[in-house]
């Protein structure tokens, strides 16, 4: 389990550098905070410079979760309040939160500093750009300090002008230095800023009876509605057909849609209150839009939208940082209202133009959305490209979909593209992801840095500069550009739409938009560049026909935004909905899938004592590990096979480790054979050190071979007369009322252990109980052939030629009747062809198809059972070397987000060659397990 985290230091100013630390807790579900509180002090400590941060040492760091204290051993990974995106303060309380219970709540609805909720316990708080303010707006026009609410104790709100430059007004009305009422919903208008009261009585009113409660439940004592209420409220069901938006937003005429088009603040309650759905779902109306700013209808915020999926491509160019304020509240929007498991965000920040530090203090709080996580298998941690590398890779799981190669996932990509990429090709890969793109679900969000379009630079310059320095901005089929002298407006253009030159309609403008962008001169009028831009503007087409103010957004309200969406999760999937095969991990380790990644002996001891079963685990399934009970019916034989090199042997490792850790080993016994002998490598003789291994059988030898066989058929002989016993001879008291065993196992009970160790040879046993007690008290036996083939044809010359098919007619018998004996059979070959007439393939109950398909890595498989559909798998793997520390502990390492787009493999985790394998792990805490269990093996066989 890996959950990322910040943790704050303590007594270090708010902002300093070195103050916090994003962290990437990788530990074991269910380890308690105390298993890694020192990690996370030390992260803080190695950020700040070293020792000296006042940070406690030892063991006994106290963290919070804002006010609260956590109990070390009480708090575990995974809940609330440790969950993704949690923010964790060191030493000393955090800042405290903000408190539900406050009656009036003050929102930023609109403008250059939008999306602020702030909560009012009453009493007077002050508006205005200076640092003095309660409610500090960064808004050009608004004055140092430029009105006052107050809260009076019923909870009714009063505002004042204190004397500001521009004015305050309230629905439009001049507002004096005497206060006036200022009710719920008023929109109290200062500089380009709008803000907006939500009382008591809107707050209990907003929440409807399907809203859940915070899903963190921890730090954050916001009282918003939930997500799904929120929607509810508004939309009433989701609308479930598409129907074109308006290319000119209307103020809305009917009051159902009021907020159909929530604002900056309204999107940060709709994310704090973490519902885990939104009902934009791919087939809602208004998937996909986004508020951009709001233009000025008598009075009234009309918003500006911008529908990506009838845009294709959005451009938005201006200088920053309000260019990436607007961008952050675009994002944001489409992160909380567009369901989560059907968008998909990428970003692409590789401008070189621009330092490092600037682009990750622009975006590492993408980072926190689970919007970025790779779904389809892409080989990163996170959708990001901060570098040129990242960027090719990025580009190139992009354009792979255009070709048809959508694997599963979710249905829309946005994607980020901040400025220049670099060189030519993958400027070239960009213009076709716009031109080609949005018919695919791809759309791009472009960010070009330009001037504010004023009466000196006209709105042309601007966006020439933008098609120049941002690939993909001239494919946007709108664009909005940042104007006025300090860019607090912008417009909006589109380019316009033309027939479909094939069918004469007007379609999606995405659909038409790719017949004129796809080939230049399929429309006279749809010449690339800026010659439609030049025209709109001349003719004064822009939507709508003034500027309007635009919506943007702090970095910070960005960071809580996405922090309160960090923990959504896809839901799982519904039954029989399977993931694709590119879903799967390309390499999963063995000891994850059994959840044992901490192999230690009391881990083990516990595990046996859970489950009496023999599990056989083959690893990562679509749902979860792949795993069968062996003791079940309709288990075995298990057949395996695969070509040369695609993981049949490793596999077979990873099913006898998996039985070795589900059952003692005086109660499950492994027979392990190597059917081409020796020679072909470790082969399974690196399952030795289990302490299950009872025999281990390289085919090289005749004369062992031959004993071998000899005794695993007398074993056999003894438990089939063992069971014929059991069953009761006719006349003898109690034989008559014993039932047969309830499938084709041997499940009874031994009553003592010390019956059966002076376990008679069966044919004396008389009595059907005691038959029954004997078997019982029989170690299930596995045995595990590898290159099964090699037994059944031997090469010519083969030592092992002369006894291979006394060995195989052993075999055979426990492909027949082995279910009934507890005694099981799994056996692995390169030569299907070879096999196809063997018991243990024409018997075989669950068949294994180890690298089906072209191109998988080593260990892809499909797990076939009659009359079922295939399950894709990755095996595990046991035999990886694998850092100690990153198996036995859990680890807490800095969060590098520059690095996150980069190949996992990169990471500190992979194999690095040293250190003892996954399966040496496991076999001495096995070993050590067992010791102190007393589980003392006998050999069945000789
Ligand atoms: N599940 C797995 N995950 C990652 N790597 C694996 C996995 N299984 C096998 N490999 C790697 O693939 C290579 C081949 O594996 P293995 O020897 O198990 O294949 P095989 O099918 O038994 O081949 P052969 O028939 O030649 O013996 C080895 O280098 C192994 O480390």
């Amino acid at each position: 389990m890996q959950i990322r985290m910040t943790v704050l230091g303590p007594h270090v100013p708010r902002g300093a550098r070195g103050s916090s630390v994003d962290v990437l807790v990788t530990a074991p579900s269910g380890t308690p905070l105390s298993a890694v509180s020192v990690g996370l002090a030390d992260a803080v400590a190695a950020a700040a410079g070293g020792a000296g941060a006042g940070i406690p040492a030892g063991s006994a760091v106290p963290l919070f979760a804002g006010e609260r204290a956590l109990d070390p051993d009480r708090t575990v990974l995974g809940e609330p309040p440790l969950t993704d995106g949690a923010v964790l303060s060191l030493g000393a309380p955090g800042v405290p939160g903000e408190h539900a219970e406050a009656p009036v709540r003050l929102l930023i609805a609109a403008g250059p500093d939008a999306g602020g909720v702030h909560l009012l316990h009453g009493g007077q708080v002050r508006i205005g750009r200076s640092g003095e303010a309660e409610v500090p707006l960064d808004d050009p026009d608004v004055s140092r300090l430029h009105c006052a609410v107050t809260v009076a104790e019923d909870g009714r709100a009063s505002v004042a002008d204190l004397g500001s430059t521009n004015g305050t007004t309230v629905d439009g009305v001049p507002v004096g230095e005497r206060p006036v009422p200022l009710r719920p919903g008023a929109l109290l208008r200062i500089g380009e800023s709008v803000l907006r009261l939500e009382g008591a009585d809107t707050l209990e009113h907003a929440q409807t009876p399907d809203s859940a409660p915070p899903a963190d439940g921890g730090p954050e004592p916001y009282a918003a509605p939930a997500r799904r209420g929120f929607w509810s409220r508004r939309f009433g069901t989701a609308p479930s057909e598409a129907a074109e938006l308006p290319r000119e937003s209307r103020p809305p005429a009917d009051p159902a849609e009021a907020g159909r088009w929530p604002d900056p603040a309204e999107v940060l309650l709709a994310a704090l209150g973490g519902a885990r759905h939104s009902s934009r779902d791919t087939g809602h109306r208004d998937a996909l839009s986004v508020r951009l700013g709001t233009a000025d209808t008598h009075g009234a915020p009309e918003p500006l939208v911008v529908s990506l999926r009838e845009a294709g491509s959005l451009g938005l160019a201006g200088p920053r940082p309000r260019l990436t304020g607007l961008a952050r509240s675009v994002l944001a929007q489409l992160a909380t209202l567009d369901a989560t498991d059907d968008l998909e965000l990428v970003l692409l920040a590789a401008d070189r133009a621009r330092p490092l530090a600037d682009r990750l203090a622009d975006w590492s709080w993408l980072g926190w959305l689970p919007q970025l996580r790779p779904a389809r298998g892409q080989d990163c941690r996170l959708l990001t490209a901060y570098d040129r590398e990242q960027a090719s890779a990025r580009l190139g799981e992009l354009l792979r979909r255009l070709d048809g190669d959508g694997g599963g996932g979710p249905a829309h990509t946005v994607v980020v593209v901040d400025g220049d990429v670099g060189p030519a090709e993958l400027r070239d890969a960009v213009a076709r992801l716009g031109l080609r793109g949005p018919a695919a679900g791809i759309h791009l969000l472009c960010l070009a840095e330009t001037p504010s379009a004023t009466p000196s630079s006209p709105l042309t310059a601007s966006y020439e500069t933008a098609v120049a320095d941002t690939p993909g901005f001239a494919e946007c089929g709108a664009v909005a550009l940042l104007s006025g002298d300090v860019a607090s407006f912008l417009r909006v253009l589109w380019r316009p739409a033309t027939a479909d030159p094939a069918t004469g309609e007007s379609g999606t403008a995405y659909g038409t938009g790719r017949a004129w962008l796809d080939g230049p001169g399929s429309d006279p009028r749809a010449t690339p560049g800026g010659d439609w831009f030049a025209a709109a503007v001349a003719e004064g087409r822009e939507t709508p026909g003034r500027p309007g103010v635009v919506d943007a957004v702090s970095a910070a309200w960005a960071e809580r935004l996405a922090r309160a969406l960090a923990p959504l999760r896809a839901p799982a999937d519904g039954e029989g909905a399977g993931r694709a095969p590119g879903e799967l991990p390309a390499s999963v380790r063995l000891l994850d899938e059994l959840g044992l990644a901490r192999a230690t002996p009391t881990a083990l001891t516990a595990r046996w004592a859970d489950r009496t079963r023999a599990l056989a685990v083959f690893g990562a399934g679509p749902r979860g590990p792949l795993e069968a009970d062996l003791t079940a019916e309709g288990t075995q034989p298990v057949f395996v096979e695969g070509a040369a090199g695609s993981g049949k042997t490793e596999l077979l490792r990873s099913l006898a480790a998996s039985l070795a850790a589900s059952e003692r080993p005086d109660r499950l016994q492994l027979v392990l054979i190597d059917g081409g002998g020796s020679e072909r490598g470790e082969g399974l003789r690196v399952c030795t050190d289990l302490p299950h291994v009872s025999t281990y059988l390289p085919a090289n030898d005749p004369l062992r071979m031959r004993e071998f066989a000899q005794s695993l058929a007398g074993e056999l002989k003894r438990r089939t007369e063992l069971l014929a016993a059991s069953r009761g001879v006719p006349g003898q008291r109690g034989g008559g009322e014993l039932e047969p065993p309830p499938s084709n196992t041997l499940r009874l009970r031994p009553q003592s252990a010390q019956a059966v160790q002076s376990a008679p040879d069966a044919r004396d046993v008389r009595d059907a109980r005691m038959a029954q007690r004997l078997l019982a008290a029989q170690p299930r036996l596995v045995v595990i052939v590898d290159d099964y083939d090699a037994l059944i044809a031997p090469a010519l010359g083969s030592p092992a030629r002369p006894a291979a098919g006394s060995v195989v007619r052993a075999l055979d018998t426990i492909a027949r009747d082995g279910g009934r004996l507890a005694v099981d059979l799994i056996a692995a070959t390169g030569r299907p062809e070879q096999t196809a007439g063997a018991s243990a393939r024409t018997r075989a109950e669950l068949l294994v198809r180890l690298g089906a398909a072209p191109d998988v890595p080593p260990g892809r498989g499909e797990l076939h059972r009659p009359g079922k559909s295939p399950v894709p798998f990755q095996a595990g793997r046991v035999t990886g070397r694998i850092p100690r520390t990153a198996t036995a502990r859990p680890t807490v390492v800095p969060l590098e987000w520059e690095r996150m787009g980069a190949p996992p493999t990169t990471r500190p985790l992979r194999e690095l060659g040293n250190g003892p394998t996954d399966l040496a792990l496991l076999a001495s805490a096995l070993q050590r397990a067992a010791q102190s269990a007393g589980a003392d093996v006998t050999p069945v066989l000789a």
